[in-house]
């Protein structure tokens, strides 16, 4: 068994690099039946529009559905989270398909266009206390979706500031520090609900691969129960699962 990218478009291939470097095979999903050889799926980040009709012209929705039904591990980056979520706002004209199952509603390109794309620092507690490292994650956003809520089983992983609605639209230049500290709301950007992960941000476009071990980590329970376990990539030498084989930001 090994865990599953759903390929159809977006950035799949650096998440099957992110994995190889932690030691761990992707595979890719492309058909309904694929699932079935998988125990924990990723859906890329890329484009949600297009990759919902990719996913209802090779009739995968269903059974992705059925994948989050039976409690298998799922974790949605960018578009991938807008397609887990139960909800969500901004959607082009005539709306789109999703998987669903993770309680929160998202809003599509809350940051804006692809010119508005950014990086920055996030505080990540939970990554440091299950899988190490520093309290801090470079997040890259790319014309990524924010969580606006989250249902009661849904667990805030991550938030990030920006400036409210009202002083984002705002042209004065009289406001107070005080006042401009006020209109600052935090999104949310990282959630968890039993197996499922949502990140708004791309961590396989990071040199950083603990989003991957964490969700690895959660996989792992459910192998244990199933009697399965995620295969490690035993061809590949120490110093292979370093090296990656596509250009990402350090
Ligand atoms: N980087 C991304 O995955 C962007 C997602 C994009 N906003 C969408 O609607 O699909």
């Amino acid at each position: 068994m090994a865990v599953g990218v759903l390929s159809l478009q977006g950035s799949f291939n650096e998440h099957i690099a992110a994995l190889r470097r932690i030691g761990v095979k992707g595979i890719e999903i492309r058909k309904p039946e694929q699932l079935q050889n998988v125990t924990a799926l990723i859906i890329p980040g890329g484009e949600s529009t297009t990759m919902a009709k990719l996913a209802e012209y090779h009739n995968l929705f269903p059974a992705l559905r059925d994948f989050v039904k039976m409690g298998k591990p799922v974790w949605g980056t960018c578009a991938g989270l807008i397609f887990l979520a139960n909800k969500a706002v901004g959607q082009k004209a005539g709306g789109q398909e999703f998987v669903g199952g993770l309680d929160c509603t998202v809003s599509r390109n809350f940051f804006g266009s692809q010119l508005q794309s950014f990086e920055t620092e996030l505080l990540v507690p939970e990554i440091a206390a299950k899988v190490g490292g520093p309290n801090t994650f470079r997040g890259v956003f790319i014309r990524a979706p924010a969580i606006l809520e989250v249902g009661p089983e849904t667990e805030v992983l991550a938030d990030y500031s920006v400036p409210s609605k009202n002083s984002r639209d705002s042209k004065s230049n009289s406001e107070t520090q005080e006042e401009k500290f006020v209109s600052e709301e935090r999104v949310i950007v990282a959630v968890k609900q039993g197996k499922l992960l949502g990140t708004a941000f791309h961590p396989e476009l990071t040199a950083d691969t603990r989003w991957h071990s964490y969700f690895l980590k959660m996989a792992g329970e459910v192998a244990e129960q199933s009697s399965t376990s995620i295969v490690k990539e035993e061809y590949l030498s120490d110093n292979q699962q370093q090296k990656s084989d596509l250009p990402i930001f350090q």
